[in-house]
C-alpha cells in the first residue's frame, strides 16, 4: 500500500474508533439530560404552571420506582413517572412537575393519613455528585419539597434519616389539581440566598433527581418513588440532537471512507 494509502487507512481507523465509542458517553448523558428552555424576562409567569412558557420547554418523562427501604411496604408505591420540563429567565430557574394520581390526598390531621408530595433534590457543592440516598454529611443535597398540606418548603439532607426544614423559604411553589393529576411548579433564583442551598450555574450542568408520595397508599418519608440522577442541562456542553447529528456525520464519512478504500485495495490484489 502506498504511503497515502496507508495515511487514509489510519485516519479511518480513528474516525470509525471516534464514531463508534464517543455516542456511547454522549448518549449516556443525553439519555438523562433536562434540556432547560431559555426565557429571557418571563420571570413573572414562571409561577403559572398553565403559562405560554412551559408549551415552549420539552417534557422529559422521568420514571421512579420504590426506593430501597426496610419500611413496610416500601416495595408498594403507585406512581411510576413524572413529566418533568424546566426553564430559565436570566435570574431564575423553574421546574413544573406533573404526575397522575386518582387521589387527592391533602389531609394530615389523623395519624393515618398521609399527603401526596413531591421533591426535587440537587447537591449543595457543584463538585461530586453525592448519593442518590440524599447525600452524606459530606456531600448533602438541597430539597425542594411539596406537600398537599403543607405547601413548599426546602430542606438539607446529609443522607437518609438526616432531614431538615430551612426556617427561611427561598422557593416559590404553587400546586394545582386537575383530571387526576398534580402538578407542581418551584421557582427559584439562580444565585442562593443563604448557605447551604444550591447554587445555579448558567455554564455547566447541575445534578437533579425526583422523588415522589402517594399519601393515599400510605406513602410517608422513606416509602416513595425516586429517580436516578438527571442532569440539568444548564451548561452549554452536549445536549442531544446538534452533538449527535455531528457524530452521525463523522459515523457516515467513516463508513464511506471505510468503503472506498476496501474497494481500492479489493482493485489492487
Ligand atoms: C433512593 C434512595 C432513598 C432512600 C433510601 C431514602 C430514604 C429516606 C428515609 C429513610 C427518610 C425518612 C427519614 C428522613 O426524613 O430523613 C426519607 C425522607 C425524605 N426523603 Fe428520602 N430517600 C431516598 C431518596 C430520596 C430522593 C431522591 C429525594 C428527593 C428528590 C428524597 C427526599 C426525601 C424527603 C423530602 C424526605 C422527608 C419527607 C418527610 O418529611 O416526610 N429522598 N428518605
Amino acid at each position: 500500500m502506498s504511503d497515502g494509502g496507508v495515511e487514509l487507512s489510519v485516519l479511518v481507523v480513528c474516525l470509525v474508533v471516534v464514531a463508534a465509542f464517543v455516542p456511547a458517553f454522549v448518549s449516556g448523558q443525553a439519555a438523562y439530560d433536562v434540556p432547560v428552555e431559555y426565557a429571557p424576562g418571563e420571570d413573572d409567569t414562571l409561577a403559572d404552571p398553565g403559562s405560554a412558557v412551559w408549551a415552549r420547554a420539552t417534557t422529559v418523562d422521568i420514571p421512579v420506582t420504590s426506593a430501597p427501604s426496610t419500611v413496610p411496604n416500601a416495595d408498594n408505591t403507585s406512581v411510576t413517572q413524572i413529566d418533568v420540563r424546566a426553564v430559565r429567565t436570566d435570574k431564575r430557574l423553574s421546574l413544573r412537575l406533573s404526575w397522575p394520581d386518582e387521589t387527592r390526598d391533602a389531609n394530615s390531621s389523623d395519624p393515618r393519613e398521609f399527603p401526596d408530595a413531591l421533591a426535587v433534590q440537587f447537591p449543595v457543592g457543584n463538585d461530586t455528585q453525592p448519593g442518590i440516598a440524599m447525600g452524606s454529611p459530606q456531600n448533602p443535597v438541597n430539597v425542594w419539597y411539596w406537600s398537599a398540606d403543607r405547601g413548599g418548603e426546602e430542606l438539607l439532607a446529609g443522607g437518609a434519616g438526616s432531614t431538615t426544614r430551612f426556617q427561611t423559604v427561598t422557593t416559590e411553589t404553587t400546586a394545582t389539581y386537575k383530571n387526576d393529576r398534580w402538578t407542581v411548579v418551584f421557582s427559584r433564583s439562580l444565585e442562593p440566598d443563604g448557605a447551604n442551598r444550591t447554587t445555579f450555574p448558567t455554564d455547566r450542568d447541575t445534578d437533579l433527581a425526583f422523588a415522589v408520595w402517594d399519601g393515599s397508599n400510605e406513602e410517608r418519608s422513606g416509602r416513595k418513588a425516586v429517580s436516578e440522577w438527571y442532569f440539568l442541562a444548564l451548561g452549554p456542553g452536549p445536549q442531544g440532537p446538534p452533538y449527535e447529528t455531528l457524530l452521525w456525520t463523522i459515523a457516515g464519512v467513516a463508513i464511506v471512507a471505510v468503503a472506498a478504500v476496501t474497494i481500492s485495495a479489493v482493485r489492487r490484489t
